[in-house]
């Protein structure tokens, strides 16, 4: 499924999907450049401009398209765009792919990014999963490094609720380069008390 496919909502379309990849791809260029002086006092100029003028369409947050491409896995300009190729009630798959914006030391990602990703991937996938709209909160998220990870090409990502417990999920998660295990997660996620979650047969107690 392409990310226009996955667009269902009248606050993302095609047109801010160009936009926010854009931006992305601004993001990419100013972690690579190295300006001279001259330059750089051109281009903060022009930054400042830009930002005054994207500032002018500024809207409530329940009108903010970022917010709805966020929960979407796609292109967004903090978060990391993702694909679900296969979702389940207790499982989910899929594909990222990390950009040069999201580079640690060279062509591998920045492990704060990785964590990041973890948390969204895992947190849209369980509120998915339980029913509880985006209020599945991280209690705790532990990640291991196992490997470098690789910026620029499609790795795989998936997670599983090993165990539901009253307003808490235990779920693991992993992104994969191949056959190499790059980052493992296990993570705590909890349902607010006044929004119990349905939980998932089989998992809950
Ligand atoms: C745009 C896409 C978004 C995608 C979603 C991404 C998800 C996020 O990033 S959410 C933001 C990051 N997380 C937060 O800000 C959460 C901040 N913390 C909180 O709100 C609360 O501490 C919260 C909700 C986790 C738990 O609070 P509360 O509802 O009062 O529950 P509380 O009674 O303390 O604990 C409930 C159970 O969880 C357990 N628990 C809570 N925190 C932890 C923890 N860190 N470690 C282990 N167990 C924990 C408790 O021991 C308790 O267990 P039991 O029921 O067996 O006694």
């Amino acid at each position: 499924m392409t990310a226009a496919e996955r667009v269902d909502d009248q606050h993302v379309d095609d047109r801010y999907l160009d936009y926010a990849g854009s931006f992305n791809r601004l993001e990419d260029e100013v972690c690579l450049a190295a300006p001279p002086e001259s330059a750089m006092s051109e281009l903060t100029a022009d930054f400042s401009a830009l930002a005054a003028r994207v500032a002018e369409h500024r809207v409530d947050y329940d009108r903010r398209p970022t917010r709805y491409a966020g929960m979407s896995g796609l292109p967004h300009p903090i978060l990391v765009p993702y694909e679900v190729h296969e979702d389940g009630p207790t499982s989910t798959s899929g594909t990222v792919e990390f950009g040069l914006r999201h580079m640690g030391n060279e062509n591998v990602v920045h492990g704060g990014i990785i964590s990041m990703m973890f948390d969204d991937f895992i947190g849209m996938f369980v509120s998915r999963s339980l029913g509880s709209g985006s209020s599945a909160r991280t209690a705790y998220l532990n990640v291991d490094y196992r490997s470098m990870t690789p910026v620029g090409r499609p790795l795989s990502v998936s997670a599983e609720i090993a165990s539901v417990q009253g307003r808490k999920a235990f779920v693991e998660a992993r992104i994969c380069d191949g056959e190499t295990l790059c980052a493992e997660a296990h993570a705590l996620f909890v349902c607010p008390a006044d929004q119990m979650w349905p939980g998932v047969a089989g998992l809950g107690d």
